[in-house]
């Protein structure tokens, strides 16, 4: 549960004194209003400015600096891919990567990493004071599939560790990025070129927590001035970090039994669509968005690249693999799964994002599928030539 502690409280009163709390407002141009001057003088894609002291009457002057970031839930599917673009544009030790699970020496060698459990209010306060961070990117949840087996769970991570970012952001003036996902609409939402605003109705508990988080967010930019900015992320393929338990991980998993056993079981059923998107341009489309100067006119934004089905992604990877064999659940025993999938869209109009960010995927369905085996194909021969190198025999035959 996320807490008011003595120094969110001193924090946001004195900012109060010296910064009148301003009068809630409804639409985006408001906030945009508000905004727009103070925005134009800081921010900027990779450098903003801070002031210096004027002790020595002298003119005061602005640094410009990389801004300080701290990205939750880091060693997660998506979060170590962001981590090492934030660190190629801002520098190794801008870039503060945390999670509550242990990371490997070769994450640990990249920059600083610290343990923050996002449920802990004060810890992530601590680590935002300790770090000066100007702004987070907040990636820890619990995914579909995930949150459908605990949902008492998905709803402490996913709502309270939230809240208490959005509460930190609120006190510590941050920009917080923080995304949604198609799982935030529902089964009455219209399946086809879903547009960004529409009827959500979620039906399952990741989707309600993410809704939630969405207008929470956007509650929080119109009354308090929040740089809240957040997109619905489609399901994402990657090949060097795992997925987290979600519904859309058939679409990863497949290449890996391609690869390894010639034949996969999909746990969705052949024609069920969705929408995917490769990672690096989920980072891509994060990092324009988390960096655009000024506010922009919505809160949040969907993202799509491609659709397709199970049997059209298999039909892809046939192409490369012509022995590659693909079965499907019995319809009338389907995964629990599939109930979520059949609830979310099959296509995003993702229009907006495009005008007003300049967002454009690189990965269509035929690179990215040529992309994934490649990868898969070369981590598999790695491990084969480990195993060969480990093997004591292989060893003397090599001396
Ligand atoms: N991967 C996708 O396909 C996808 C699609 C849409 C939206 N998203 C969203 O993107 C974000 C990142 O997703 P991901 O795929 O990397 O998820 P993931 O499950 O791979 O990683 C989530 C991370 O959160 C961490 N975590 C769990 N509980 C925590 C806690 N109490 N405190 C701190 N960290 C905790 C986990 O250890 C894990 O490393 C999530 O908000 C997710 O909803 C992902
Ligand atoms: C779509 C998304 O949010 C995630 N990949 C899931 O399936 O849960």
């Amino acid at each position: 549960m996320f807490r008011t502690t003595t120094s969110s409280v001193l924090a946001s009163s004195t900012r109060m004194l010296r910064q009148p709390l301003m009068a809630p407002s409804t639409s985006a141009t408001s906030f945009m209003a508000r905004y727009k001057n103070a925005a134009a003088a800081s921010a900027t894609t990779r450098m903003f400015s801070i002031s210096t002291a004027n002790n020595n009457k002298s003119p005061s002057t602005t640094t410009p600096r990389h801004p300080r970031v701290l990205v939750t839930g880091s060693l997660g599917q998506l979060g170590s891919g962001l981590v090492k673009e934030l660190r190629r544009m801002y520098g190794n030790d801008n870039v503060v990567a945390s999670d509550i699970r242990k990371a490997s020496d070769e994450f640990m060698a990249t920059g600083p990493f610290v343990y923050a459990d996002v449920m802990n209010y004060s810890m992530l306060e601590r680590i935002v004071v300790d770090w000066r961070i100007d702004w987070v990117v907040h990636y820890s949840a619990l995914l579909s599939a995930v949150a459908e087996k605990n949902p008492t769970l998905a709803l402490s991570v996913n709502i309270n560790g939230f809240q208490n970012m959005l509460e930190l952001a609120k006190v510590h003036r941050l920009r917080l990025y923080s995304p949604s996902t198609i799982g935030a609409f529902g089964p009455s939402t219209p399946k086809d070129n879903t547009p960004d605003l529409t009827i959500m109705r979620p039906n399952t508990i990741y989707g309600i927590t993410k809704l939630h988080n969405e207008l929470m967010g956007e509650y929080y930019r119109e009354k308090f001035g929040v740089d809240f900015r957040s997109a619905r992320y489609p399901g994402i393929l990657s090949a060097d970090t795992a997925p987290g338990g979600g519904t859309t991980d058939y679409a990863v998993d497949i290449f890996h039994h391609a690869i390894r056993h010639g034949h996969y079981d999909c746990f969705l059923s052949k024609d069920t669509r969705l929408p995917m998107m490769y990672l690096s341009d989920c980072i891509k489309g994060t990092v324009e968005h988390l960096t655009y100067p000024t506010p922009l006119p919505q809160t949040v934004y969907n993202l799509a690249a491609v659709s397709f089905t199970p049997e059209e992604l298999a039909n892809e990877i046939k192409k490369h693999l012509p022995n590659f064999t693909i079965s499907y659940p019995d319809p009338a025993r389907p995964d629990f799964r599939q109930a979520i999938a059949d609830s979310w869209p099959g296509s995003l109009d993702d229009s907006k994002a495009r005008k007003d960010f300049g967002w454009k995927e690189e990965y269509g369905l035929e690179n990215m599928v040529k992309l994934m085996l490649d990868k898969i194909q070369a981590q598999v021969n790695a491990e084969k030539k480990a195993v060969h190198s480990d093997d004591p025999s292989t060893a003397t035959m090599a001396a």
